[in-house]
């Protein structure tokens, strides 16, 4: 693929890739449009913490698909698991016996969780875990939050982050009014005032698709207390969160156990997968033991819960320490090459997320972010960092993913690199104050 003589270049694929499917990608923020355009890199592949493109580039890459994989790309262990899974046959319609063990062992590790249902994407165990709210409660209103991001599911994509927030669509075309005629959208870190109508609360316990906002002290119980006064659910989306900011995540994180659970990214191990949770009663109203409908073809697939599985055994309480460790170096020295170029940002640091804001002061919500994605100058650096080596994610409202596979090394370097990145960034705000 990288000869000479086969001259596939980032470029060429992209064109082609243009021509066949739409924009040349399969999810939008991948396109770079939100970043100034251009050409994105095709991956050839993937180790630890670096891919390599189709031109033979090695990029050091904080993407690990938007936070699955925890271990870096390629990891030994998931791909034997992969492997010794596929030799055995990759889909059967029928019960295998990796969905109990990965089961198992989200609920063990997840207190308050009681049943798990597995689903193919993050997408399918949000909108699952909001039919299976209003079955429960017999009630339709759903409550979420502005920038917060919950996969594209029609009822979801209003006040939608990440993609639709970059590309600074309020929302979808194609989705109904009537779809979305049930979902309320409040600004994050503000407990609304529900009532009886409304079915669930669904939030993001850490917001990262609106960069990453943080929650202010009390509004996770808060939300807790309000459900609890009107008899709503509580559903935290850990998509992202979920064994990544902590062995429980971050409902064990913050001591606030929600009803419902909702999983996907690492607990597939880099394969496809979903997950959502929660309490036996409410969880027993799904088809097959209650009313219900919930169902997929490649649901709980025995090499995705391979993969899930072998990730999973991969962690412990060591593992998030040493993840954490390197991302607070990370987020310092990020903050220390901005002000050394007499730059302002503001670098949040949760665990093993990162956001870079553009501001003087953390962002408690989608508008205040949002300042930081409209100064344009996100995109300047990505682009400074991208052409060094450093592959952030093409977007002002994705975060950063440090893997366990980023070295003490790789985060230096990371931070050298910054430096001059930055210092870019410095040139350009002089230069259009001057214009
Ligand atoms: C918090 C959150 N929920 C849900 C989703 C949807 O997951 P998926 O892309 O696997 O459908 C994502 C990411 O895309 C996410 O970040
Ligand atoms: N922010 C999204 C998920 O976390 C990014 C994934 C995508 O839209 O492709």
């Amino acid at each position: 693929m990288n000869s000479p003589e086969s001259k596939v270049t980032n470029a060429s694929l992209f064109d082609r890739a243009c021509e066949l499917i739409p924009g040349g990608v399969n999810s939008p923020v991948r396109a770079f449009r939100s970043v100034g355009g251009g050409t994105p890199y095709f991956v050839e592949s993937g180790k630890g913490a670096f891919v390599v493109d189709v031109e033979g580039r090695k990029y050091l890459d904080y993407v690990q698909s938007y936070g699955a994989s925890i271990h870096g790309h390629a990891h030994d262990d998931v791909v034997e698991a992969i492997i010794s899974a596929a030799r055995k046959g990759s889909t059967f319609g029928a019960p295998t016996p990796n969905e109990v063990v990965l089961a198992q062992l989200l609920i063990d590790r997840v207190p308050g969780c009681e049943m798990i249902r597995l689903c193919s994407s993050g997408t399918e165990a949000t909108m699952s875990a909001l039919r299976v709210a209003r079955g429960f409660t017999g009630r339709n209103k759903i409550v979420k939050f502005d920038g917060c991001y919950h996969g594209h599911s029609d009822g979801l994509l209003a006040g939608a982050g990440s993609g639709l927030a970059s590309l600074s669509l309020p929302d979808s075309a194609g989705v109904s009014p009537s779809s979305i005629a049930d979902t309320m959208v409040f600004e994050y870190n503000t407990v609304p005032t529900l009532d009886e109508s409304v079915a669930a609360v669904i939030v993001e316990p850490v917001a990262a698709n609106m960069n990453l906002v943080l929650p202010v002290a009390g509004f996770l119980e808060g939300l807790r207390a309000e459900c609890d006064r009107v008899g709503a659910l509580l559903i935290f989306d850990e998509v992202i969160t979920g064994f990544r900011v902590g062995f429980g995540g971050a409902s064990k994180h913050f001591g606030v156990t929600p009803d419902l659970w909702c999983f996907g990214k690492v607990i597939g191990g880099g394969l496809p997968i979903g997950a959502f949770g929660g309490r036996g009663e409410v969880m027993s109203k799904l088809a097959p033991i209650g009313p219900v409908y919930q169902a997929g073809t490649l649901s709980g697939n025995p090499v995705a819960t391979a993969a899930g599985i072998a990730a999973l055994s991969l962690l412990d309480e060591s593992s998030y320490l040493m993840l954490a460790g390197r991302s607070k170096a990370l987020g310092e020295g990020l903050s220390k090459v901005f002000s050394d170029v007499g730059v302002n940002v503001v670098v949040s640091v949760f665990e093993s997320l990162l956001g870079l804001f553009f501001l003087d002061t953390a962002p408690r919500n989608y508008s205040e972010s949002k300042v930081s994605g409209d100064s344009g100058l996100y995109s300047i650096f990505f682009r400074e960092m991208l052409r060094r080596g450093v592959a952030f994610a093409p977007g002002a409202y994705e975060v950063i993913f440090p893997s366990l596979a980023h070295s003490w090394d790789d985060i230096e370097w990371t931070v050298d690199i910054a430096s001059a990145a930055a210092g870019e960034v410095a040139k350009h705000i002089e230069k259009r104050s001057k214009s």
